[in-house]
């Protein structure tokens, strides 16, 4: 068990040893307690906007599954040595919220339990849902994802709480891409697909300043939870549960409980879009 996950020996609890800012003050997930957020009616509404060409692929990466977007401008990544792509004209973009400026959707991701009791990182009045989506996105004020992760205003993760209920279709493609990539290093082409589409009905949210969940937990995300949470059936929530933390030729071990409990929230202030 060299590298960070989610097991005994190198889960959440073990995480400091290697990475200090694990204690820091404005770690994340934490418990969200709706009373205790404070109303802001200066707050903007989210604006999320969509180019359906920059799907680029779905991976798993030895600790959840990701569906990554085209974010980078240079030409490697539209250009072939024979065939010229168009260049993207825009690209899958969040503005408005509690955000200012312009971030760019690199990938998103999700969070689930080995049940339905457990899953989710954020937690509402203590409550965990089976599963979180995570959205992630970064300050086009800074050249890369990797250089706005290092600075506190560098990014925002939208998050979506899913709860057990009727089957999602939203979530079918992701879901039967799932074969393709069971075990660690997976990847697959994954093109066309809108995110929007797996957002629920009202974008009403809580935000506060916190970080990433996993190491290195740099603290650089303004993160903002949707109140509304969107459906997943128990078949779903089973694909999701098939997939695996371990490589090919490896002793399996199935990708589950891949979440970091609620932080300390060290006098940090929630604040809600909506009353
Ligand atoms: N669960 S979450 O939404 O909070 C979250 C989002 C993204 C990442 C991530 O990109 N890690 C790799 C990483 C980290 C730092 C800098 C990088 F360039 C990089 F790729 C980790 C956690
Ligand atoms: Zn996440």
């Amino acid at each position: 068990s060299h590298g960070w996950g989610y097991e005994p020996t190198n889960g959440p609890d073990t995480w400091a040893a290697d990475f200090p800012l694990a204690n820091g003050p404005r770690q994340s997930p934490i418990n969200i307690i709706p009373k205790e957020a404070h109303y802001d009616p200066s707050l903007k509404a989210l604006k999320i906007r969509y180019d359906p060409s920059n799907t680029k692929g779905i991976l798993n990466n030895g600790h959840s599954f990701q569906v990554d977007f085209v974010d980078d401008t240079d030409s490697s990544s539209q250009q072939t040595s024979t065939v010229p792509h168009p260049v993207i004209l825009y690209y899958t973009t969040l503005t408005g919220g509690p955000i200012s400026g312009v971030y760019r959707l690199k990938q998103f991701h999700f969070h689930w339990g080995g049940s339905d009791n457990r899953g989710s990182e954020h937690t509402l009045n203590g409550i965990k849902f089976p599963c979180e989506l995570h959205l992630v996105h970064w300050n086009t004020k800074y050249p890369s994802f990797g250089e706005a992760a290092e600075k506190p205003d560098g990014l925002a993760v939208v998050g979506v709480f899913l709860k057990i209920g009727a089957a999602n279709p939203r979530l079918q493609k992701v879901l039967d891409a799932l074969d393709a990539i069971k075990t660690k290093g997976k990847q697959t082409t994954f093109a066309n697909f809108d995110p929007k589409t797996l957002l629920p009905g009202s974008l009403d949210y809580w935000t506060y300043e916190g970080s990433l969940t996993t190491p290195p937990l740099l603290e650089s995300v303004t993160w903002i939870v949707l109140k509304e949470p969107i459906s997943i059936s128990p078949a779903q929530m089973a694909k999701f549960r098939s997939l695996l933390f371990t490589g090919d030729g490896e002793a399996p071990c199935y990708m589950v409980d891949n979440y970091r409990p609620p932080q300390p929230l060290k006098g940090r202030l929630v604040r809600a879009s909506f009353k």
